[in-house]
């Protein structure tokens, strides 16, 4: 599904991904984890096609396609969603009308009907049941005034609806009480299928008592310096990454 290569990426000048390589194939999920600063974000800006993170070397190839050659909406199209580390606020945009407006685009995208205001609201009920959420968010501007876990809360709500073929979480569990934490981490099982894969960018191995990954990988300056099963984020847990360093020297 996902085939990263080499990729090298800078940001205002300065070199941060060193020749990253990662292959994701459907279904599966992949635990990212590292040091502050490593370049984890800057790999999920550089998937989702954030303006300024210019690609110097390396190739991403997502089902088949050139994702780099792409442009952001497009990629969002093909199935790529990115949950932000920071979801921004967009005051006095209603949340329920901006993630139609944003289903629709990518349903316009794929070339397919767009939902009206009726179809629309019965796939939300439906996700409300899946995640097991209120609707309360959806009625308030988009991440307005939202606490922090709501605001992550809401992201996978997004994610839901779009319904992507690659989910990339960045720190959605960052800042969630243990309560929150449960319920995203039960919207994410909720979400797993043979054909969706997610990369979960995280600090912290609790995330993963309670979604399974398939892989943890360390990226650390740049590149994947280690890459196990879900044992490597108990180590790491227990010894922090300069044991990956003396363990590799
Ligand atoms: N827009 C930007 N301008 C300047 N430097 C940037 C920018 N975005 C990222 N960087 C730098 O790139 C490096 C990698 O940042 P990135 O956010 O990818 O790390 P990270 O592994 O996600 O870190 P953390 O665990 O702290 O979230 C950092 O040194 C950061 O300061």
């Amino acid at each position: 599904m996902l085939k990263i290569e080499n990729l090298h990426a800078r940001v205002e000048g300065k070199d941060i991904l060193k020749g990253l390589s990662l292959t994701v194939n459907p279904g599966e999920v992949h635990a990212i984890m590292g040091p502050n600063g490593a370049g984890k974000s800057t790999l999920g800006n550089v998937l989702s096609g954030r303006d300024g993170y210019e690609v110097t070397e390396g190739s991403v190839i997502f089902e088949g396609r050139d994702l780099l050659a792409l442009e952001p909406e497009e990629r969002a199209a093909a199935g790529v969603f990115l949950a932000f580390q920071y979801p921004v606020e967009i005051p006095g945009v209603n949340n329920t009308y901006f993630l139609r407006a944003a289903l629709n685009a990518q349903r316009k995208q794929r070339g397919e009907p767009e939902l009206d205001s009726m179809q629309f609201l019965k796939l939300v009920r439906e996700k409300l049941k899946i995640m097991q959420i209120s609707d309360e968010l959806l009625h308030r501007a988009v991440n307005e005034g939202f606490s922090g876990g709501e605001k992550k809360r809401n992201e996978i709500f997004q994610m839901a609806v779009l319904e992507p073929k690659l989910a990339i979480l960045d720190e959605t569990d960052s800042g969630l009480d243990i309560d929150a934490l449960k319920q995203v981490a039960q919207g994410v099982n909720a979400l797993r299928s043979a054909e969706r894969s997610f990369l979960m960018i995280t600090h912290y191995q609790r995330l993963l008592d309670y979604v399974e990954p398939d892989f943890v990988h360390v990226l650390a300056d740049g590149r994947i310096v280690e890459s196990g099963d879900k044992t490597l984020a108990l180590k790491l847990e227990e010894h922090g990454y300069a044991w990956l360093s003396e363990a590799n020297a």
